[in-house]
């Protein structure tokens, strides 16, 4: 029994079997966190345009029962003030197995550390797929914007994210600084009374969890290359040592060999042949706008992960239209690579594009891909008819600009 939370009265969980294939009900409950500032505009135009799909894909056959569970700032309304993270929302998260969530807001400095980032964490969610794709159509900076097409494997349970960090001037700090200078040898701190210190804890079980999960998603999509982007010239330890460790379980695990002599490598044939490479994380920004067509699927640290999906997202129309999903072996919270454009929320003016091919996304994750397939027909159709909301707009000369809520019944009138 949930304190706040209502079970629907209709509907059956989603079950995870021992090979962590789903089970899947004709009528699934799915949890869903609406989400602050712009979540009010966009997760309602999601919930129709979905439900809109899988009736017209099954025809009564298939129905999902969502069941509101809450993190934010809607969590501090309904369960009393700093209650950010609800213990039954986890828990309702493990128990329905998949689940969608808007954005949260996260400040600046001081305050509540990052309830996104906890989420992950305390879900060990740690795989962040975002892929990118460009749709005809969609106003990008790019010439040939159709030639990103990517897909981003953002390790999403370590490194400087883990939230271990001291401010300045606190006790702590100066504990830390202490010890690093007098215990460790440390002499390169070079303003020891006045810095603020962090942690970048990297491993070689979450390095290697994430690139398994990145070749094998190579593999089973026919993906030409996975690529590690690091920082390893300068983070040898952390950065350098995910690209050693990536290298090292493709030739342990998927029996990859040196290509020309290496660094590169190749899966054998029987595996697609697919060429595991790395670049460094500067010149792969530079890369992505100059050569797009060179990378395919990624693999790369939390911070770099995070830099990356908006880079990416850009060079396709921006992220208004950049989906994503958390994912551990069973459980799976959807959810846009966005935030909550606080200036925007409540306006009914943003793009529920993002959201909606996050949903998109988890229809497919759910074995209800007739539903996804109409879902981006209709995102297509309804791009290619210049019906688009003010951020594709404002770049357009032919466009009609709609609002966010307006886009969703756009799209249902184009799911045939
Ligand atoms: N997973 C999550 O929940 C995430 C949460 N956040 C949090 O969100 C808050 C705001 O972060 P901020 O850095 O402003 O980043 P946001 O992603 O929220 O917004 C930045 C800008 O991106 C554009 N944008 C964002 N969403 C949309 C959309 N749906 N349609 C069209 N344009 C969009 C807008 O651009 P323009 O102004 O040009 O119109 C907006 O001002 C912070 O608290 C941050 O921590 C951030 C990222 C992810
Ligand atoms: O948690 C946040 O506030 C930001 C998260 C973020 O930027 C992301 O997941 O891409
Ligand atoms: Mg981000």
């Amino acid at each position: 029994m949930y304190q706040h939370i209502r079970t629907p009265a209709e509907g059956e969980k989603i079950r995870v079997n021992e090979d962590f294939s789903l089970s899947v009900p004709d009528n699934p409950v799915i949890p869903f966190i609406e989400g602050d500032g712009i979540g009010v505009d966009i997760t309602p135009v999601m919930k129709k345009v979905v439900d809109a799909a899988v009736s017209r894909a099954y025809g009564g056959k298939h129905k999902i029962s969502w069941m509101e569970i809450y993190a934010g700032e809607k969590s501090n309304q309904v369960y009393g003030e700093n209650v950010w993270l609800p213990d039954e929302t986890l828990e309702a998260a493990r128990e329905y197995v998949v689940s969608i969530k808007g954005p949260l807001t996260t400040p600046v400095g001081g305050g509540i550390r990052s309830i996104n980032v906890a989420l992950r964490q305390q879900l060990d969610l740690y795989v962040c797929l975002r892929p990118v794709r460009y749709f005809q159509g969609v106003p990008s900076p790019l010439k040939n914007p159709e030639k990103t097409d990517m897909v981003i494997f953002r390790e999403n349970s370590e490194d400087i994210y883990a939230g271990i960090e001291w401010e300045a001037g606190s006790e702590d700090a100066k504990k830390v600084i202490n010890f690093l200078m007098n215990d460790m040898g440390v002499t390169k701190i070079r303003f020891p009374q006045t810095s603020g210190i962090g942690i970048k804890p990297v491993s070689s079980e979450g390095t290697e969890r994430l690139v398994r999960k990145a070749i094998q998603y190579a593999i089973d999509n026919k993906r030409r290359s996975v690529t590690l982007v690091h920082k390893g010239n300068i983070m040898k330890f952390t950065e350098g040592a995910f690209k050693n460790w990536g290298y090292a379980l493709a030739a342990r695990e998927f029996g990859a060999i040196p290509l020309d002599g290496g660094p590169w490598m190749k899966l054998p044939e029987d595996k697609g042949g697919i060429v595991i490479k790395d670049v460094i994380a500067d010149a792969f920004l530079q890369q992505i706008l100059l050569r797009p067509e060179e990378y395919d699927v990624i693999a790369t640290l939390n911070l770099n992960g995070d830099y990356v999906s908006d880079a990416l997202a850009a060079q396709v129309g921006g992220i208004g239209i950049a989906p994503g999903a958390n994912l551990s072996d069973s459980i799976a919270i959807f959810e846009a690579t966005h935030g909550t454009a606080p200036k925007y929320a409540g306006k009914d003016q943003v793009n529920p594009g993002s959201l909606v091919l996050s949903a998109e996304m988890m229809l497919r994750h759910i074995g209800w891909s007739e539903a996804a397939d109409l879902m981006v027909r209709a995102m297509e159709r309804t791009i290619q008819d210049s019906v688009v909301t003010y951020d594709f707009a404002r770049q357009m000369s032919d466009a009609q600009k709609v609002s966010c809520s307006a886009f969703g019944e756009a799209l249902i009138s184009r799911m045939t």
